[in-house]
């Protein structure tokens, strides 16, 4: 998020290197960065992992991930060459203390090449139970002691529970400064999700209706058409609240329901986004039975290829009480919103991919014209769309044109797609401002233990009662029937912006 700094001379030791993630999204971010001219000239990037790689094959094998995945993979030739040099591999078992030394050793090598003691950001993209024992060893590193010049990059998921989480966070509070920590959230870094907080608060035309005088209610959707595919095992232990609703979903919460920041001060965001979770109301064990709905594909097909039922899936059980799909109102419990529902769904093997946010107006408070004149009184509305469209738009009534007295919804849009074309993802911004030393788009521990609190009950409450009916919607549906009963229950629907006008 910073304006126009550019990072220091930096070491980038990823653990996890060899894996998945790098792959697929680090290194082509990386990448990027390098085409766009932001990243340092003395640059190290060091992947960690067990594999047998020497810096030649561990290129190679990046290289075909950029060719993959890269939002710009037309732009590999001779480029690549250049950035390439500045990675390498090292090989080493992140459970062997001993291990660190070659850490301690490429610092003070590249610190004698390059005249100058680099900054050193440790990411760790592997799976949550390696951890504890890569930061522990990486605590014990003087490198580690300097907090300007050293950070931890902790990937999601951050902790199985509010009390995992919070060992976590106690774990990493004993070895590194709070500011040294940083909890990713790609979400945040998607530029849609950024321009949320730049369209409230830059803006003075929105901030005298954003609340519950002129707000009916709010839905936060983030669909998916994949089903779990070859993630079972990990899902297994997840579920969708876990995945998507504690972490993305309650980040765009609040940002839509933060109040003002006095500045754009990391820490002066980060306290304005946690007033909102702690005033998210606390369900009671019989409020979650009324306020939040669970679901599960069952086998079928879904734009014309066949999905196999989550159960089947490798590494699922074939009674998998794990819920692929979640829906839940919401209520914040402040001065703003009180009484105004929070709507969120989110699924796998759904209709499509869709991510949005939609904020609808109450209806106006007199009808001047006939009753008969509009469909639906309730046609204010504003549509963020963060995925895959990049929009924005107004709704409102206008006459229809003619000698009837009739009243027709029409729409004001501002496609961000045409004003930042090429814009970066989530992983090159997030990767920058680690990089920098920016933690205004990370996660604050506080933040992660109190979306954790919000969560619990509905866990809890799911785990202790079987859900009856899985598998409860088909591949390629809207998802369970049950979610479309929970917000037409106050003749509300869901609105699905890609598909209709609705
Ligand atoms: N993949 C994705 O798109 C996303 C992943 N994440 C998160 O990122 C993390 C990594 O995911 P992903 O890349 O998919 O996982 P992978 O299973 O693909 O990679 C795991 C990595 O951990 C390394 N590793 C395992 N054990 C050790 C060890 N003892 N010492 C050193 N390295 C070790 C493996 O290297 P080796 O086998 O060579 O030792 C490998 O590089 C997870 O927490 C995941 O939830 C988050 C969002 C998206
Ligand atoms: O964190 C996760 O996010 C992805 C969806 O991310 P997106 O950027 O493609 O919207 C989701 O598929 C995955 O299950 C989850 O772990």
């Amino acid at each position: 998020m910073n304006a126009s700094n550019h990072p220091p001379a930096s070491i980038l030791f990823i653990f996890g290197g060899s894996g998945d993630l790098n792959h697929r999204k680090l290194t082509p971010a990386l990448y990027n960065l390098f085409l766009d001219d932001w990243l340092p000239e003395q640059f190290l990037i060091s992947g960690i992992g067990r594999s047998q790689y020497d810096d030649e094959s561990f290129r190679g094998h990046l290289l075909d991930g950029v060719k993959q995945f890269s939002r710009r993979k037309e732009e590999i030739n001779g480029k690549w060459e250049a950035f390439s040099r500045h990675i390498a591999y090292l090989q080493m078992d992140g459970d062997k203390a001993e291990d660190y030394q070659k850490i301690a050793r490429i610092v003070h090598d590249k610190t004698e090449e390059w005249g100058v003691r680099p900054h050193v950001v440790f990411y760790l993209a592997v799976a949550p139970q390696l951890v504890p024992a890569i930061a522990s060893n990486l605590g014990k590193l003087d490198i580690c002691a300097d907090k300007t010049t050293s950070r931890i990059v902790v990937e999601k998921p951050f902790g199985h529970d509010l009390k995992s989480a919070r060992e976590l966070n106690t774990q990493l509070r004993s070895l590194f400064a709070e500011e040294q920590i940083f909890r990713i959230d790609h979400y945040l870094g998607k530029e849609t999700v950024q321009n949320i907080l730049m369209m409230r608060f830059a803006n003075a035309l929105f901030e005298p209706i954003w609340n519950r005088n002129y707000i009916d209610h709010i839905q936060i959707t983030a669909i998916e058409s994949v089903g779990v595919e070859g993630r079972g095992g990990y899902f297994e232990q997840s579920g969708a609240l876990r995945d998507m609703v504690q972490n993305h979903i309650l980040q765009i919460l609040c940002m839509i329901a933060m109040e003002a920041p006095v500045s754009f001060e990391a820490n002066e965001i980060r306290n304005k986004n946690l007033d909102v979770l702690n005033a998210l109301r606390r369900y009671t064990d019989a409020e979650v039975a009324e306020n939040a709905v669970r679901g599960q594909y069952g086998a079928g097909s879904n734009n014309g290829k066949p999905v196999l039922a989550y159960r089947d899936e490798k590494g699922v059980a074939a009674d998998s009480n794990v819920e692929t799909y979640a829906a839940a109102r919401f209520f914040i419990d402040n001065w703003r919103w009180q009484g105004v529902p929070f709507f969120v769904r989110t699924g796998k093997s759904l209709h499509m991919k869709e991510t949005h946010v939609v904020i609808q107006f109450k209806s106006p408070p007199h009808n001047t014209f006939p009753h008969e004149a509009a469909e639906n009184w309730k046609s204010n509305r504003l549509t963020i769309s963060i995925q895959p469209n990049m929009d924005i738009r107004i709704r409102f009534q206008v006459k229809r044109p003619g000698q009837t007295m009739k009243l027709d919804p029409v729409e004001m849009a501002f496609d961000y797609t045409a004003a930042g074309e090429n814009a970066p993802e989530a992983y090159e911004t997030l990767l920058l401002d680690a990089l920098e030393g920016d933690p205004t788009l990370f996660m604050r521990g506080d933040q992660v233990e109190a979306a954790w609190e919000v969560i619990m009950p509905i866990l809890s409450h799911w785990e202790k009662n079987k859900a009856a009916d899985f598998p409860n919607y088909q591949p390629g549906s809207w998802g369970p029937l049950a979610a479309d009963q929970l917000i037409e229950e106050e003749d509300r629907h869901w609105v699905n912006v890609l598909q209709s006008e609705n």
